[in-house]
């Protein structure tokens, strides 16, 4: 019993070998999560048709927003259809009782059949003229709706902080809610349906009344089961979907890995292909098997509802059998209440299954309200003062910083001066803090403990969309997009229409003039491997064009300004690498301030200032000089990578193999 009315379970998915050995563990939600849904489910279930008008509210203001006049045609001709079912319903009355309970010859009775049958004919007619521009006009909104929901979805996405991006916990949110705007456009049409069912309904419950009152509790019987079985098993599939979503995506990261290019010749050389394949299927029967227990678990809910539904009809049916020998309902009327009782339990079920429909719609639905929610309250402020045209320097003040899932700070106490006109290099071995560094000082991370100041003012106080315009950013996996060369280069300012001839400057200036001149069409080749007659660079092609890009982005502002450039060097070779860092110096401006970040330390021994980093804290800073002279970390860094091209007497040849051959 417990199994059938108890509260929806969440799956207990059998975790695959693939799973374990892949990504050490099941992927799929905490149980913290499950359980707060668990709580929500139970409620939902009592009382999901009480949440669910605030739900389908918001999305009928939507259609209201979006189309009034589609939203109104389709009410106006739903509510028709509604009439007309009880007008056709009356005519069959009319008809039944010409036939059954009419007297004279059976010529005259036929007579007297006409009027009810040519009803019957036009309601139809006009009823199916109704449904008809119904559908048109839902045609229109239902897409509406979708590409408004999509809208804020992505915009929502787009404009949270992105430590927002870098939360795990939101990031699943951003997930989950991707199936919110085709809810919503589902939304519509059961929407739609659930009017017509429910004006159907009325009108064939109030003949069905008229008949005879019994038979309205009748009907309610006969359409519950089949209404608490659709619920049922509608929320056993959302609890599913829900707790195999990282499991799908899991899944889709294999497929994706299996058909990527980056991935491409490591699947092959070695062997990853035929690995991941062999995990791939693994996971996908542990995904079927999820699939097999749900279809076996709404078989079993369905026949259990058909079958409580099937002893409600028979007892109708019973009653009606008793009514007719005991003399209280006429032959006439029994033959409408058949016929009505087919179409009142045919709606009542249809509307059930619409409402249910509605009821499993909208728990996306409200996962993507849940999404523009919190998207909201995570947003980057759009308020805050001026950045000042002129601010001398850039000061990082004790600036602390520690990822939202991590135990120790990526930055602790961090202090520095970036003086405008200066190029300032900041150094330190991997996972120092430099990247992290690089984001508080372009405004895309706020520091937990400390100032950022531009000139006086607080990054706090400041608008941040205008700071962002006075930010350059160049970083090492910086966007190739799948546009053309000059929209590559336009991007770094998309609002400043560009022609080719205005980006030539940055062009020449990142030494790109040969890579451009190389293009089948120049700057108007298309740069993206996946679209048919486009052209793919090189990694230090595409370094040559981020290079323009951040000059087009500098040439094009005169305020005060920080250009950040991230490990810009790393794919070029070493007569182009000692070209860029000139040309990155050269970008010093008196307005601009430089900051380099590299492991290349013959491209920071000519900074004004040098920064190194050590566990997320300052080591040491001065100038090159200076900081050879203390003979800290910044001189064996130096040491170290200088040692590598003095020439040397002689190799050592290895006194044993370092890899084992396998015996
Ligand atoms: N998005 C993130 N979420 C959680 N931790 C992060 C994130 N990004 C970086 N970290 C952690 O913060 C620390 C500093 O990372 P950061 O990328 O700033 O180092 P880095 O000096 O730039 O390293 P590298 O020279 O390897 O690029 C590392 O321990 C890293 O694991």
């Amino acid at each position: 019993m417990k199994r059938f009315f108890g509260p929806v379970r969440m799956a207990e998915p059998k975790v695959s070998d693939a799973e374990r050995e892949l990504f050490g563990g099941p992927l799929r939600y905490d149980m913290g999560w499950s359980q707060h849904e668990h709580a929500t489910l139970d409620l939902t279930m009592r009382s999901a048709l009480r949440s669910m008008p605030g739900l389908v509210g918001a999305t009928l203001r939507m259609a209201w927003n979006a189309d009034r006049r589609a939203l109104l045609a389709v009410a106006m001709s739903e509510i028709g259809q509604g009439i007309a079912a009880a007008v056709g319903l009356l005519a069959v009355n009319a008809v039944m009782h010409a036939l059954l309970g009419g007297t004279g010859s059976p010529v005259e009775r036929l007579h007297a059949l006409l009027p009810g049958l040519l009803a019957a004919g036009v309601v139809g007619v006009v009823n199916s003229a109704l449904a008809a521009w119904s559908t048109s006009r839902a045609g229109r909104l239902e897409p509406l709706v979708e590409r408004i929901a999509t809208t804020q979805y992505l915009a929502a996405s787009a404009s949270v902080e992105l430590e927002a991006i870098d939360d795990p916990d939101f990031r699943r949110l951003i997930d989950i809610a991707q199936y919110g705007p085709a809810s919503a456009r589902r939304m519509i049409g059961a929407c739609v349906a659930a009017l017509n069912g429910v004006i159907s309904l009325i009108t064939t419950a109030g003949v069905l009344t008229v008949l005879h009152p019994a038979l309205l509790p009748m009907l309610i019987l006969i359409a519950a089961p089949r209404g608490w079985g659709a619920m049922r098993v509608a929320q056993e599939r959302y609890v599913s979907r829900m707790s195999w979503i990282e499991h799908v995506r899991a899944g889709r990261l294999i497929g994706n890995l299996l058909t990527e290019r980056s991935a491409a010749q490591e699947v092959r050389i070695h062997a990853v292909g035929a690995f991941l394949l062999s995990r791939y299927r693994r996971m996908a029967e542990s995904a079927e098997a999820e699939q097999e227990r749900l279809a076996t678990s709404k078989a079993l809910t369905e026949w259990v509802a058909a079958a409580l539904s099937g002893l409600a009809m028979a007892a109708t049916y019973g009653t009606m059998f008793w009514l007719i020998t005991s003399g209280h309902m006429s032959l006439a009327v029994a033959g409408t209440a058949v016929i009505a009782v087919r179409t009142g339990s045919a709606s009542l079920g249809a509307l059930v299954m619409n409402v249910n429909q509605l009821h499993e719609e909208s728990l996306y639905v409200r996962d993507h309200g849940r999404f523009l929610v919190q998207a909201a309250q995570r947003t980057i402020p759009d308020g805050g003062a001026p950045v000042p045209d002129r601010v001398e320097r850039i000061v990082l003040d004790h600036v602390t910083y520690r990822y939202p899932d991590r135990d120790t700070p990526a930055l602790d106490q961090v202090t520095l001066t970036l003086p405008m006109g200066s190029v300032t290099a900041v150094v330190g071995e991997n996972g120092s803090g430099k990247s992290t560094l690089m984001k508080i000082l372009s405004g895309l991370l706020l520091p937990q403990d400390g100032t950022l100041l531009w000139g006086d003012a607080d990054i706090n106080d400041l608008n941040r969309s205008q700071l962002f315009e006075r930010v350059c950013l160049l970083t090492q996996d910086f966007q190739r997009w799948p546009v053309t060369a000059a929209m590559n280069i336009r991007l770094g300012r998309p609002a400043r229409s560009a022609s080719p001839q205005d980006l030539r400057p940055s062009v020449e200036y990142a030494g790109a003039g040969p890579v451009i001149a190389k293009l089948p069409d120049g700057l108007r080749s298309l740069l993206a491997r996946m679209f048919r007659g486009a052209i793919e660079l090189s990694g230090g092609e595409w370094q040559k064009v981020g290079l323009a890009r951040t000059h087009w982005r500098s040439s094009t502002s005169r305020a005060d300004s920080v250009l950040i450039v991230d490990e810009p060097t790393s794919a070029l070779d070493p007569e182009a690498e000692i070209e860029a860092f000139d040309r990155i110096r050269r970008l010093a401006a008196p307005h601009r301030a430089v900051v380099l970040v590299t492991h290349r330390m013959s491209g920071v021994r000519h900074a004004d200032r040098i920064y190194v980093l050590h566990h997320g804290r300052l080591a040491e800073h001065g100038s090159h000089d200076e900081l050879m002279a203390a003979g800290g970390r910044y001189a064996a860094m130096f040491t170290a990578q200088a040692a590598q091209y003095a020439p040397t007497k002689s190799i050592p040849n290895p006194a044993s193999p370092t890899v084992a051959d396998p015996a």
